[in-house]
């Protein structure tokens, strides 16, 4: 038994879906085959129940600070399961949502894991699949590290597997991971440790901002271990684990261990070896502009091509391959440049185009003005807890375009679409002066920086 397909993605998540679903739409006869959930990282274990936690975290945090609007909350507590459970319903709904999507466009799902005869064909389950052009969009999974005991961990997927609260709980790692899983189990009220190798979590991003992340730690926590390698676990008698440094100190009585180390891409059980696909030497495959491999017909999107393990990243660039393969545009193609981000810590970052520190590296210190300001939001200021958000403009030459749009403080992953738009359209400081603020609201800082 075989089928053929015009377009066939080879993973259900971000990346696959969108251009599935976007080749069908085109005209395409298309299928996505997915050895797992539907929706992929983002949708089961990664943004989706990431940002669900984090408005959980966030409730805690309003209930914390409700006592200074006039609240009194008799406390009742928090339960996990409960959260839980909602989030995973609310996953369950949006497959259900997936599955619909696929039926109305016309797009084929086929389950199991897919590997490569050759290069227009793989196989599933005994089944030989071909197509006339194929992408790979297998995503990534999280690494663990190679040291004695690092089984006693868990990584993010195990995170979002916990039925229970931990009580005391270590999360290793300096990225968006590591820094996002620390603010949830801290704000949630696990005695939380977040352990780095170096001075600070999210090292590139713009100094101003983490500065003011470690303050928010230093104030509200989660407790940040700085210059802190672990280089042993140990499982004790009673179940907990003792993580010991580098340095000889120790972490005793963790009942969680999460590591948050980084991802690998998904490409080493895929028999790539079949279709002569180029990957780098950390597994990611060589993909031009255009997200073609080396290999006429084979393409590759998202996380497994080490570009901006993003999810909307995945989508545009899964998208647009299939308008240029389906639509008759030629040029199509995801444009890598000025990429917004979010980083979902307490408060949260966002941040576009290039910090001050790139910026000088790039361009010079002499061509770089930047325009800064902190203060405490409303929000906060009513409260006891008059904590700061910074807001910071990179800007560059005598016109000062603007080039870089950072800020940590409450709303901060709401507020910065908008500028990233205006960065992305060439905006210099003064486009930003001339357009009248919103009042009162955190946002209006950026068009009244002095
Ligand atoms: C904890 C966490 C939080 C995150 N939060 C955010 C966020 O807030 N915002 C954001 O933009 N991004 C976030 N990300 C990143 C985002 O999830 C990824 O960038 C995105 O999912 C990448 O999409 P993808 O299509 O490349 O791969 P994936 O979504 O990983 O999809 C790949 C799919 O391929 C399947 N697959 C693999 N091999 C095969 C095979 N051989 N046969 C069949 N199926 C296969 C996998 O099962 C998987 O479902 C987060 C990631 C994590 C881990
Ligand atoms: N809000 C969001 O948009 C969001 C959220 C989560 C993840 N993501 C995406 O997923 C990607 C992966 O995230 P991540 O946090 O896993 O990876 P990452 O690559 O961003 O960070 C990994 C961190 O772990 C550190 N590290 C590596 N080995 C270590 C070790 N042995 N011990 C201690 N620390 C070690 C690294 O120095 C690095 O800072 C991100 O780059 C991001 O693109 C995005």
């Amino acid at each position: 038994m075989s089928r053929h397909y015009d377009y066939l993605a080879i993973g259900a998540g971000s990346g696959g879906i969108a251009s599935a679903n976007r080749a069908a739409i085109r005209g395409a006869k298309a299928a996505v085959i997915e050895a797992n959930a539907v929706g992929g990282t983002c949708v089961n274990v990664g943004c989706v129940p990431k940002k669900v936690m984090w408005y959980g975290a966030h409730v805690a945090e309003a209930i914390k600070y409700s006592p200074a609007y006039g609240f009194d909350l008799e406390q009742k507590g928090f339960d996990w399961e409960t959260m839980v459970k909602n989030r995973e319903a609310y996953i369950e709904r949006i497959h259900g949502g997936y599955h619909r999507g696929f039926q109305g466009n016309g797009v084929e799902f086929i389950e199991g894991f897919a590997k490569f005869v050759d290069h227009r064909t793989v196989e599933v389950d005994g089944e030989q699949i071909t197509a006339d052009h194929i992408t790979i969009a297998t995503g990534g999974r999280p690494m663990i590290p190679n040291i004695p005991g690092a089984e006693h961990g868990i990584d993010s997927d195990g995170f979002f597997a916990l039925t229970k609260q931990p009580k005391k709980a270590a999360v290793i790692g300096a990225g968006y991971i590591a820094v996002e899983i620390a603010g949830v189990f801290h704000a949630l009220g696990t005695d939380t440790h977040l352990l780095v190798r170096r001075d600070r979590p999210l090292r590139t991003f713009d100094k101003y901002i983490t500065d003011g992340l470690l303050e928010r730690m230093k104030q509200d926590g989660p407790t940040l271990h700085t210059e802190t390698t672990v280089q042993e676990v140990t499982k004790e008698d009673d179940g907990t684990l003792t993580l010991t440094y580098k340095n000889g100190e120790s972490l005793t009585g963790v009942d969680c261990l999460v590591w948050a180390i980084g991802r690998v891409p998904s490409t080493d059980k895929i028999n790539i070896e079949a279709t002569g696909v180029d990957l780098d030497a950390d597994g990611f495959i060589q993909v031009d502009k255009y997200q073609n491999t080396n290999v006429q017909g084979i393409y590759a999107v998202g996380d497994n091509t080490g570009a901006a393990a993003l999810t909307p990243v995945a989508i545009k660039a899964g998208r647009q391959l299939a308008e240029r393969l389906f639509n008759d545009m030629p040029d199509a193609h995801m444009d890598y440049e000025h990429i917004p981000t979010v980083v979902f810590s307490h408060p949260t970052i966002g941040t576009v185009g290039l910090s001050e520190e790139d910026a000088i590296v790039k361009y010079g210190a002499g061509n770089v003005k930047v325009y800064t300001s902190s203060f405490a939001a409303m929000y906060n200021a009513v409260t006891p807890h008059r904590a700061l958000s910074y807001f910071k403009l990179v800007c560059y030459g005598p016109e000062e375009k603007v080039i870089g749009v950072h800020g940590i403080g409450e709303g901060m992953d709401e507020i910065l679409q908008g500028f990233a738009v205006a960065l992305k359209m060439g905006a210099r400081k003064s486009d930003l002066d001339s357009t009248v603020a919103l009042h009162p609201t955190s946002a209006e800082e950026f068009v009244t920086l002095r």
